[in-house]
């Protein structure tokens, strides 16, 4: 049977990119999505938004909803201090099983953790999982109508505390309304809109960063 996306993806990077040189998987996978088949990572230009966030931050703690290809993953993790983890969920065993093998590609699989399942199953149980305690960084890139259910499970859950950032992609495109009228309107949430496109094109989409209040 034909390959998947995700599939000739990941051979791009095993053909084209440097082995544990996650500059080069990141660089090979925007230029397989520019000039041969579009996929749905955050792309370059919101990239070096994300980076940026991600430096300022600098997360002790961090957890990314919707891995995908491992894109965003590998983005966030290059960036961390010695040490920390990014909890990394996807529910999708067949893209988890890409993902695995772009982030091991990168070499960067001691500083994450892929966990299978859906995020409103694990989130709970990240404290008996993990011993994590709160989350200092939060990157939501899963399904959209998933946004605004999750992050008030994470209130729930007590994941967050005054100070955790949550960053958010496709507000605009394919946009995420109800979250936005929630972090936008919420006393427990001051909140940012980072206008930018949708990777590799010209529509506009942006992040929206929110700090949780507490
Ligand atoms: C149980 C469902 C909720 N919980 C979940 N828990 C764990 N992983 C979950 C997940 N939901 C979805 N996922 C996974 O996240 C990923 C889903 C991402 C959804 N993203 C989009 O739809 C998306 C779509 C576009 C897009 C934009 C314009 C367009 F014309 C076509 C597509 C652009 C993006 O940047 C996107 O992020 C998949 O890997 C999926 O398996
Ligand atoms: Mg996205």
């Amino acid at each position: 049977t034909r390959s998947t996306r995700p599939q000739r993806l990941l051979r791009a990077v095993q053909k084209k990119a440097i082995k544990g040189d996650p500059q080069s998987v990141i660089s090979t996978i925007d230029y397989f999505c520019r000039h041969s088949e579009w996929a749905m990572n955050v792309g370059d230009e919101k990239g070096a938004i994300l980076d940026s966030v991600v430096c300022e931050v600098s997360p002790s703690t961090a957890l990314e909803l919707g891995t995908y290809c491992g894109y965003s993953t590998v983005r966030i993790a290059r960036l961390l201090p010695p040490g920390t983890k990014l909890i990394t969920l996807e529910f999708n065993p067949d893209y988890a099983a890409v993902a695995r093998q772009i982030i091991e590609y990168s070499g960067l699989q001691d500083k994450i953790c892929l966990v299978e399942g859906a995020s409103g199953d694990l989130i709970p149980k990240m404290q008996e999982l993990f011993g994590i305690k709160t989350f200092d960084f939060v990157f939501l890139d899963h399904w959209k109508d998933r946004y605004l259910p999750d992050i008030k499970l994470l209130e729930e859950c007590q994941l967050l505390r005054k100070g955790s950032i949550l960053l958010a992609d496709n507000v605009i495109c394919p946009g995420t309304p109800d979250y936005l009228e929630y972090v936008r309107n919420s006393p427990l949430y001051e909140s940012k809109y980072f206008k930018s496109h949708l990777e590799y094109t010209k529509v506009e989409d942006g992040l929206e960063k929110s700090v949780f209040l507490g």
